[in-house]
């Protein structure tokens, strides 16, 4: 059996479609435009990519967006500060602090200054909480681009045995309570979990968020699984040139799931879209109230 490829790429630019058509009908309507404030510390190459290509695509959907850059040495109370700032503005409706922050900066600190409704990566304990409870909450764009690749091949996950591998905040505990929404039965591994290729091999859902490269082999993988593979890691491809590779081995795993996400071209597309999406629907609910219709993912 060969997978199915989970095309995130063409996926992200559906969405991103639909949220350009929304963003465009909200000027119009209501003379309202979506605005994203991010925030990047330092001159981390990768957060920088990442940082123009959230830039960059928020543009092109209409989005307006306001950079600020801040050297290595900004202070916690500095990003603070900037936080509040963003929070009183009327034309900001999502803030995203890029992570990770540079060692001596406090992320919990600043990201509990984020006014919750304008919290754009959901990663405010408030956010996380509502979406613990099961109450409306913005999620993180990660995992909500996961679970939207999900179910293109599984329309309904109701009974389905779900393994998220890795517990961070950013990633797999939201993941998690996800695929706990919609009735899977969901078990979340770690660096201490026992018998891991057990525990792949009885998934019909299968979440690899470790950032650890190629490191789940295709033979542990249930026949028939849907794989969805969160790792960007970059490595060398033994020429002296570096390539991203997933945590998952793609080259065994594509042999034995039933789907698959390649990496790159997979999550990380739809992490971007996520991103414009709840910016937008964040405006929607600044501007319209709590009922606010919310463009779905
Ligand atoms: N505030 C946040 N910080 C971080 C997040 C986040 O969601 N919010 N996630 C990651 C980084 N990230 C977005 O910030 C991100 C990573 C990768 C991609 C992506 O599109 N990857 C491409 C490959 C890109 C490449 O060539 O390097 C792909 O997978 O196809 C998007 C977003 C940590 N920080
Ligand atoms: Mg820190």
């Amino acid at each position: 059996m060969t997978a199915t490829i989970i095309d995130g790429r063409a996926t992200a630019q559906r969405l991103h479609a639909r949220i350009t058509a929304r963003v465009a009908e909200l000027a119009v309507s209501h003379s309202l435009v979506p605005g994203l404030a991010v925030i990047l510390v330092g001159e981390d190459p990768a957060s920088q990519v990442y940082v123009g290509n959230k830039t960059r695509q928020a543009q092109a959907a209409g989005i307006r967006h306001f950079d600020h850059r801040l050297p290595i040495g900004a202070t916690t109370q500095e990003l603070i500060d900037l936080v509040k700032a963003l929070n009183a503005r009327e034309d900001v409706h999502g803030i995203l602090v890029q992570l990770p922050l540079p060692p001596g900066v406090d992320d919990s600190a600043v990201l509990a200054a984020i006014d919750p409704s304008k919290d754009a990566d959901g990663f405010h304990a408030i956010n996380v909480g509502r979406l613990s409870l099961g109450e409306p909450a913005t999620v993180p764009c990660t995992p909500l681009g996961c679970l939207s690749l999900i179910r293109q091949v599984i329309p309904v996950m109701s009974g389905k045995r779900a393994l998220v591998i890795g517990r961070s905040n950013i990633v797999g505990k939201p993941m998690a309570q996800l695929l706990l929404q919609n009735d899977c039965t969901v078990t979340i591994a770690h660096s201490r979990t026992r018998d891991l290729p057990q525990l792949c091999a009885e998934s019909d859902i299968l979440v690899a968020a470790i950032g650890r490269p190629r490191a789940i082999a295709g033979a542990w993988i249930r026949p028939g699984a849907v794989v969805i593979d969160v790792g960007i890691n970059r490595i060398d491809d033994g020429s002296g040139k570096s390539r991203l590779v997933g945590d998952v081995d793609y080259d065994s795993a594509v042999l034995r799931a039933g789907a698959i996400t390649p990496v790159p071209g997979g999550v990380g597309p739809m992490t971007i879209a996520c991103l414009l999406l709840n910016t937008l629907n964040a405006a929607q609910r600044i501007r319209f109230g709590p009922t606010a219709e919310q463009l779905a993912p």
